[in-house]
């Protein structure tokens, strides 16, 4: 937690101000880290045998874990050796989730020997036959050459391996959409989910509202879901050729989910609860090029920042400027990311090549921003961030995943309905766990401190029926002839053997980012912790009797309205005005429901 986040918040710091720290990041190499937060310019270790001089010899050496395999070539292998071939891809599937990338020419410790054309031509028709055996496709992502003053030339390639999705298990990626009112957001998401170009007065955003029935079924929130789909050749599925959610969810082996956030300041609730709740992978920041950062912008930076969720940024509306006004906003968020409060190291995307290099660094590094500049109108380098879209592996590994799904089920209630002829039906994320039709919870804490059962009738992620549902993914949940009275946005729904504990007071340590005043005893402020949000009192700040801007103390405070069930260690937010701080939860004091019912009034 960086106290120094605060100079984003509050306005207490000039536009693009701040002394530069690290350094731009060019996009170079395949699947390098090595580059990763080096300054600008800086020379690398070794000879220099990568040929081209933005390509670096070396790649990292390739790692045990993760979905990322060098194969320096794969010549005619014997059936044995195709067997264990087959073994390690399905492996490297499985570290990624369904995705793996295959770097064909490098030696395990990273050196870029190259293949010469007739070697890679059996090499690639030996990895075609092995993603057919485990039933995946495969798609070149890029190819270049290395240079070892031989006559022949030699050759890396670097190839997605992408497994087609069976029973509902594509890899699905969430991405929150930030950025200032009129930024461009529904209009970028309107053309990349709809598949056609924008005029420049709200017509892909219109476009949108075409299905308008399917988005609103049953949903009341003032947070809209849009779905990019890619096949496992990594092509779009989107609404141009497929007519419904369940198509494209039908066809494709990755889907992006944006969490289109509203850009105005009087909805920073919602923004701030779309980020909280909804546990996205990463958020876009989207920036009009004519405007540079304005409005919310700082605000909603600060916000990820605070949240630790990473972030890359898009330049819109590149065809209203003259290049060099694109070039000054690109300048001026170069300046912002790289001040000491964010820490990042800033990534200009301007090729296919950066876009490959931008979706694995920014994976390997939540430091590293990439930044597009593109027109949702002349769609001009809107390939770019499709391609980016397209390769961004899932930023939690296998491991942190699997060990979620051991442990017992909790979904996080973030939306309600009532569907005709299917009833109450809730939606939200499953944190952790496994939850299949049929399975018993119980769901809570109600006003007065109870947890009650209930049973899961039917389980649909993005609108298509699903069996299974693991830890990470969202879903809407079917609870039959359930009172909707009885829930309310922020509860969970548990396993029965979990025993969950509920509070009313509860200590978090603190930063505070801005404030008008002081921060005292007594101070009322809407507090959010996952799709918790309620109103609390400071009750007590320990060895200190106010706070100002940028200072942290563990603060103790109280619910208003009724008990919660939080986690100690759960990341904080609170705001009330132009109030703001940032934390996570230290202590909870459990109580019994009988407790509660006494302690709130019931
Ligand atoms: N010329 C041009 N106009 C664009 C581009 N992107 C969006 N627009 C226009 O900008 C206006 C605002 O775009 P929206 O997509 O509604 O903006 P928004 O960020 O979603 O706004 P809120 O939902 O109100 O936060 C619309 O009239 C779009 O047609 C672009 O790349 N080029």
């Amino acid at each position: 937690m960086d106290s120094r986040v605060s100079e984003l918040f509050g306005g207490c710091c000039r536009p693009g101000g701040g002394p530069a720290m690290g350094g731009n990041l060019k996009a170079r190499g395949a699947g390098g880290s090595s580059s990763c937060g080096g300054p600008k310019g800086k020379k690398k270790n070794g000879r220099n045998r990568g040929g081209k001089a933005n390509n670096p010899p070396y790649l990292p050496p390739e790692a045990e874990d993760g979905n990322i395999e060098y194969k320096l070539k794969l010549v005619n292998p014997s059936q044995y050796r195709f067997e264990h071939l087959v073994t390690q891809m399905k492996w490297r599937l499985q570290e990624g989730r369904g995705e793996a990338v295959y770097q064909i020419g490098v030696e395990d410790n990273g050196l870029l020997v190259g293949l010469a054309e007739e070697e890679m031509r059996a090499s690639l028709k030996t990895l075609h036959r092995m993603a057919e055996k485990v039933g995946a496709d495969i798609t070149v992502l890029r190819e270049r050459e290395v240079d070892y003053d031989s006559d022949v030339p030699r050759k890396i390639t670097e190839v997605l391996v992408r497994k087609v999705p069976d029973n509902q298990q594509f890899l699905d990626l969430r991405v929150a959409v930030l950025g200032n009112v009129d930024s461009g957001k529904s209009t970028l998401l309107g053309v990349l989910t709809q598949g056609e170009l924008d005029n420049g007065r709200g017509r892909a955003r219109l476009n949108l509202f075409r299905h308008l029935h399917e988005i609103q079924s049953g949903r009341t929130s003032s947070i809209s879901f849009e779905i990019l789909g890619f096949n496992s050749k990594g092509e779009v599925v989107n609404y141009s050729d497929s007519r419904t959610a369940e198509e494209i969810c039908e066809s494709s082996s990755k889907m992006i989910t944006f969490i289109d956030l509203a850009g105005h300041h009087k909805y920073l609730h919602t923004t701030i609860f779309g980020l909280t709740s909804y546990c996205p992978d990463c958020a876009l920041l989207l920036v009009s090029a004519n405007t540079g950062i304005a409005g919310t912008t700082r605000e909603h930076l600060g916000l990820a920042l605070a949240l630790k969720v990473p972030f890359f940024i898009v330049v819109s509306k590149v065809d209203l400027c003259a290049k060099t006004t694109v070039e000054r906003t690109v300048r001026q968020l170069e300046r912002v990311l790289k001040q000491p409060g964010c820490h990042k190291v800033p990534m200009l995307v301007t090729s296919e090549d950066d876009a490959v290099t931008a979706a694995q660094q920014f994976a390997q590094s939540p430091n590293v921003t990439p930044i597009f500049t593109l027109s949702s109108v002349s769609g001009e380098s809107l390939d770019l961030l499709k391609v980016f879209l397209n390769i961004l592996p899932p930023l939690t590994n296998s491991k942190e995943q699997e060990e979620l799904m051991q442990q017992l089920t909790e979904f996080q209630v973030d939306e309600i309905y009532t569907v005709p002829e299917v009833g109450t039906v809730v939606g939200g994320t499953l944190s952790s766990g496994i939850c299949r039709e049929g399975d018993q919870l119980v769901v809570g804490p109600t006003d007065d401190g109870c947890f009650l059962e209930l049973r899961v009738c039917s389980i649909q992620r993005n609108r298509s029926a699903c069996r299974v549902l693991r830890a990470g993914q969202a879903a809407t949940l079917a609870l039959g002839d359930f009172d909707r009275a009885l829930l309310r946005k922020g509860m969970v729904m548990v396993s029965p053997e979990m025993n969950p504990t509920i509070c009313s007071v509860f200590e978090a340590e603190i930063v505070l980012l801005f404030h008008a005043t002081t921060f005292r005893r007594g101070f009322q402020v809407t507090v959010h912790v996952g799709n918790v949000r309620q109103t609390a009192v400071v009750e007590k700040i320990h060895a200190k009797d106010k706070l100002r801007t940028g200072e942290k103390a563990v603060v103790r405070f109280r619910f208003l309205k009724h008990p919660e069930y939080l986690k100690v260690g759960a990341k904080l937010l609170f705001r009330e005005g132009v109030t703001k701080g940032i934390g996570h939860v230290t202590d909870v004091q459990a109580i019994t429901a009988g407790e509660a019912q006494a302690t709130m009034g019931f």
